[in-house]
């Protein structure tokens, strides 16, 4: 009854789901409802690697706002690609960026990642490629990970002369512990999936995309019996002093990341990082 209700409110069912987009034209963020399990499917379509700017991540936003309204039962966050889950932050979004833009950017990250983590279903990640830096951040905002096998997954920001903020920090802690998380940062470490999974970085490994989707939809089951108050109360209180932490710091941390980012070593090294991606070619 509540299932058929909360669905009512979403757009004309097609082949058994709801798409819809919050400007009502699909471009960089598309989302799926199944009509049976009332379960989204958020995937992530910026080409060529899902690298995360203004744009995308505004639609996120949205997109994040309406599933809440609308009640999801659940959310699966994947890419359109089966090579890059997520480049991360879209460099040029940091590099000789207006002040005015940048503002509006790291706003609107803040916001996906306070929206995401603090999502009230459950969430998954359905890694289905390769995850550096902010692409990290947003399966690490996630309940649970499945991610294909022979990608990458980490947060490696100090490889680009960057500090990740707190709130990229914690999000790590407090699934590997603080002990794993500072070798990890500090190196810059980018995990294999093997190597996630054997740190609890990723919950299980899949062969490839349609296996790692199908795993993913195995995650929700686990609540068949749960009440779904008890558990979103119980994510909110386990997750509550993470995300106030950025709530109550969101000024001083823009701030901070501006400040970071315009100094000229930074900039200097962005612009060599830059470089160097397009001289290089991951397989
Ligand atoms: C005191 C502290 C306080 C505050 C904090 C301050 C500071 C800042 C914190 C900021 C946090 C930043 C987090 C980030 O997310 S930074 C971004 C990090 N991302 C990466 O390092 C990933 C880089 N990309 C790759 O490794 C590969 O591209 C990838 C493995 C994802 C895919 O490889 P593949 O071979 O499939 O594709 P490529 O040929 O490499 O790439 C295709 C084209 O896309 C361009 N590209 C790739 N990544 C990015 C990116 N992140 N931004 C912009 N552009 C990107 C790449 O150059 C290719 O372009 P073309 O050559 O085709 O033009």
């Amino acid at each position: 009854m509540f299932l058929r209700s909360a669905l009512s409110l979403w757009p004309l069912a097609r082949n058994g789901t709801r798409s819809y987009s919050s400007t009502g034209v699909t471009k960089l963020v598309a989302v799926t409802v199944d009509d049976q399990t009332g379960i989204a499917t958020v995937n992530l379509q910026r080409p060529p690697v899902n690298s995360l700017n203004l744009e995308l991540l505004t639609e996120l936003s949205s997109s994040l706002t309406d599933l809440e309204k609308n009640k999801s039962r659940g959310i699966i966050l994947k890419s359109y690609s089966d090579a890059v889950f997520s480049a991360g932050i879209d460099i040029l979004e940091m590099y000789k960026c207006e002040e005015e833009r940048v503002t509006l950017f790291w706003s609107a990250l803040q916001e996906v990642w306070i929206k995401l983590y603090g999502h009230f279903a459950p969430t998954v990640a359905c890694i289905n490629g390769h995850a550096p830096a902010g692409g990290c951040l947003l399966a690490l905002s996630c309940e649970y990970r499945v991610m294909v096998k022979e990608k990458t997954i980490g947060l490696n920001e100090t490889k680009l002369g960057i500090v990740a903020p707190q709130w990229f920090i914690a999000s790590l802690v407090n699934i590997i512990g603080q002990r794993q998380s500072e070798v990890a940062l500090t190196t810059g470490k980018m995990f294999t999936t093997e190597e996630a999974l054997r740190i609890g970085l990723v919950d299980e490994m899949a062969e490839n995309t349609e296996d790692a989707f199908s795993k993913s939809l195995e995650f929700f089951k686990k609540f068949k019996n749960i009440s779904p108050f008890a558990r979103a109360q119980t994510k909110a209180f386990i997750r509550e002093s993470t995300i106030q932490a950025l709530v109550k710091n969101r000024e001083k941390d823009l701030k901070m990341f501006i400040n970071e980012i315009r100094k000229e070593n930074v900039q200097k090294g962005l612009g060599q990082y830059l470089e160097s991606l397009k001289k290089r070619k991951v397989s």
